[in-house]
């Protein structure tokens, strides 16, 4: 070896020992041949590959960047532009997948020395993740002040972990206390027949990783579905879908109380890393403050509509229904008719049983009187035990046999007390009905109202039906 030859040898020693000892990513390839012929300890460390498995840079593109349409809008005219000298942006900041399956967020740059293509790659991914987290964290609490569609809300956090974990898919779902049974809040990128068939699926041991995190109320990590007892119900469904691993965690309230539950799929079997339970605890707490800000929202609507008690519309809300279904029959000039109800004698029940016994005998009759009418009939607690009820498309005839039947029904049936004694109960009922083509709502209750003063005054636990034809519209 020559002089000048071993300088140069020992000169290149030199600079890979300086190179290998910075953190910085490095490597360098052969403008002519393509070949990538050195890359430093930090790019082997960061990147996962040795110079054996990428030794050429199309080799290289393809293992990290493997859309094809990707490297061919972006990363080559990034370099053509590059090396016109005219680079519209510096560094490239992109994504780059690694031989673990991960990607990072990096920012690529190069120089060129005569045939030799110097880069060197910055990792960026946690700065970028902080980025888009906040990012996504704004746009979540954006929605939320606007009171968009709970759905919309609990996308973005899922299309926001997706986007951070690229082999994923991601679902919430929302728990149903009363039913014990998990709905879709968002999967955008599950197949529809597997959503369609968890819908609505009751919370239990084995019920796949969702339902037995909602049950257990832990966190549930599933390797592989295809082997889990907690999937041996679903492993066919798993499978249609192209899921092989779930980790879900349960989504819990401020105060613990469950809501709902977010999951995230993996095509192959796989352990989540500590990153990946980091990702899972920023999505159960972003989703989190959306459910149970969209549920108080409902509850304050409930409220404001309902009647506490007994669930029915209340006074309110009866007024706002009724008005809108009497217009309907004007219109359509249909008939329309009011029934008012009172429970007999209600005040000797409290009296008797106590007052929480009287409140259950009002929940009940609610009950019983849901399941007695017509589905479009419109009904509503408009006082103490009073009760109306509007029946639109119904004659006066009509109405008295329905609140005939509701009187009987109610006649023969009976409440358990608190203590367990059977509580009988009667009602009375006061019938008025739209006469011509004028009417409003207050006329008709005023009118039911009067037959069922009637009633009370005839001795109770009857059917009494207003004079229609001599009220102030007919
Ligand atoms: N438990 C309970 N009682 C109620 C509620 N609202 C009103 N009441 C009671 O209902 C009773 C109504 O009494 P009254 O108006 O004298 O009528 P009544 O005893 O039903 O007798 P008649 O209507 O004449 O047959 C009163 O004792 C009220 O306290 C409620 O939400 N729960």
């Amino acid at each position: 070896m020559t002089q000048e030859a071993n300088q140069h040898q020992e000169c290149e020693i030199q600079l890979e020992d300086f190179l290998d000892s910075t953190p910085v990513a490095v490597a360098w390839s052969n403008i002519s041949t393509g070949r990538i012929e050195y890359i430093n300890k930090a790019f082997e460390q960061f990147f996962g590959y040795t110079l054996e498995e990428i030794s050429d840079i199309e080799i290289w593109y393809q293992r990290v960047c493997p859309d094809p349409e990707y490297r061919q809008t972006v990363i080559e005219p990034w370099i053509i532009d590059f090396q016109k000298n005219a680079p519209s942006q510096k560094n490239l900041k992109t994504r780059i997948l690694c031989k673990d399956g991960f990607s990072r967020q990096v920012s690529i740059c190069f120089s060129t020395v005569g045939d030799i293509r110097l880069w060197h790659f910055t990792d960026i991914t946690d700065y970028w993740v902080a980025e888009k987290r906040l990012r996504a964290r704004s746009e979540m609490l954006e929605m939320v002040s606007k009171s968009s569609a709970l759905k919309d809300i609990l996308n973005v956090i899922v299309k926001q972990v997706q986007l951070e974990s690229l082999s994923s898919v991601c679902s919430v779902s929302l728990f149903d206390s009363e039913t014990q049974r998990l709905m879709l809040g968002a999967a955008p990128d599950l197949p529809n027949f597997y959503n369609q068939a968890i819908e609505g699926i009751e919370i239990g041991m084995n019920v796949g990783s969702c339902g037995t995190a909602a049950y257990l109320n832990e966190r549930v990590i599933v390797e592989d579905i295809r082997t889990h007892p907690y999937w041996q119900d679903y492993a066919q469904l798993a499978k249609d879908a192209g899921v092989v691993a779930c980790w879900s965690d349960p989504i819990r309230s401020a105060k613990g109380e469950l809501l709902g539950a977010f999951a995230m799929y993996h095509a192959t079997p796989k352990l989540p890393t500590e990153k990946d339970l980091e990702l899972i605890n920023f999505a159960s707490s972003l989703a989190s403050i959306a459910i149970e800000n969209h549920n108080s929202h409902q509850e304050l609507e409930r409220r404001a509509y309902c009647d506490s008690l007994t669930g029915l519309a209340n006074r309110r809300s009866f007024f706002e229904l009724a008005e809108k279904a009497l217009l309907q029959c004007l219109m359509s000039q249909k008939h329309c008719s009011m029934l008012m109800m009172d429970v007999d004698h209600f005040k000797s029940i409290n009296d008797a049983y106590g007052h929480a016994s009287g409140d259950l005998v009002l929940k009940q009759l609610a009950k019983m009187l849901e399941q007695a009418l017509p589905d479009d009939a419109i009904l509503g607690r408009i006082g103490g035990e009073e009760f109306a009820i509007l029946l639109p498309d119904r004659d006066g005839d009509m109405a008295t046999r329905v609140a005939e039947c509701i009187r009987e029904t109610l006649a023969n049936s009976a409440v358990k007390s608190l203590d367990n004694q059977s509580l009988h109960f009667t009602v009375s009922l006061g019938v008025s009905f739209k006469v011509g083509v004028h009417c409003n709502i207050d006329e008709l209750l005023r009118l039911a109202d009067k037959a069922l003063y009637q009633a009370k005054e005839t001795g109770r636990n009857r059917v009494c039906v207003a004079n229609c034809f001599q009220s102030s519209f007919s």
